[in-house]
């Protein structure tokens, strides 16, 4: 199978100004590497300010002003220059938010997905709005509550079915599953699994390591804006990883007892 996105020795900088006007920069993300192919679920792991949602923005386009990026970035074995992204984000590749606070509190679920049928190309009437709900097992019924109307699962259905309005070729899912119960956190990973055996090639970020082992392909785990190390999950529960970092993430679970490994800084 091959690679659909390709990203080598990737680094964001963002430029400042201290006070008095003096110039510094600061670079999160220093080095990283990730490869996705259609069909594979990706999980991106790492503590809190590690660059993962830095890596996703940067594919994606949506980085600020006073960030520059260099790396190598290849979409279908070619560069993805700004005119390619500009024509694709939005519909071959997107952005499934990690903040539900993205739906519109005002706006009826029938109509926002119907914005997002529109926005990716396709036709948005009543049938293609049932027709993506039920998709993402959620009845017709759902289209017309409003956001605070849905639990916390079914908000991140309804999120998930306007990423996936134009039927992407890679989703980049940052963080799909904060405040979700256990089972709501198995079903969301479910879907993303699901969009994967369907051909695209999902990004997952996620603190839910122990959640995320049973449905990856693989673990990419980054570390202080450098991918340390990629592993297959089975590697994880076996330990049978290699840096000391991907050791201490998986210690640090509650199932594994919260070990802090002291030798990692
Ligand atoms: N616009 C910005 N300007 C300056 N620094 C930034 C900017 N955006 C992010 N950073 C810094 O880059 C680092 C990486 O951020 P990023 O959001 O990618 O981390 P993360 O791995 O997604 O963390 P989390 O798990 O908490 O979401 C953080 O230290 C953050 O403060
Ligand atoms: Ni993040």
């Amino acid at each position: 199978m091959s690679v659909l996105l390709e990203i080598r020795d990737l680094s964001v900088s963002f430029r400042q100004y201290d006070r008095g006007l003096r110039r510094r920069t600061i670079t999160p993300v220093e080095a990283m590497d990730l490869a996705a192919a259609p069909g594979e679920l990706v999980a991106l792991v790492g503590e809190s300010g590690a660059g993962k949602t830095l890596l996703g923005e940067a594919v994606l386009g949506m980085l600020p002003g006073n960030a520059r990026v260099a790396g190598t970035v290849r979409y279908r074995g070619e560069e993805l220059t700004e005119q390619r992204r500009r024509a694709l984000v939005g519909r071959e590749l997107v952005m499934l938010p990690q903040s539900v606070t993205y739906l519109d509190p005002t706006a009826r679920v029938g109509a926002q997905i119907g914005r997002a049928l529109r926005l990716a190309g396709r036709a948005q009437g009543r049938d293609e709005v049932v027709a993506a709900l039920a998709a993402r097992n959620l009845d017709a019924e759902v289209a017309r509550r409003y956001p605070h109307e849905l639990s916390g699962g079914m908000a991140r259905r309804v999120l998930l079915a306007m990423a996936l309005a134009g039927s992407p070729d890679l989703v980049f899912a940052d963080e799909p599953t904060p405040g979700l119960d256990e089972d709501s956190v198995r079903a969301i990973f479910a879907e993303l699994r699901a969009i994967a055996d369907a051909g695209a090639a999902v990004i997952a970020v996620s603190h839910d390591l122990t959640q995320v082992v049973e449905v990856a392909d693989r673990m990419v785990i980054c570390q202080g804006g450098r991918t340390v190390e990629t592993a297959a999950p089975s590697a994880f529960g076996q330990g049978a990883v290699r840096h000391p970092y991907s050791r201490a993430l998986w210690a640090a679970l509650p199932a594994n007892g919260f070990a802090v490994a002291e030798e990692v800084s």
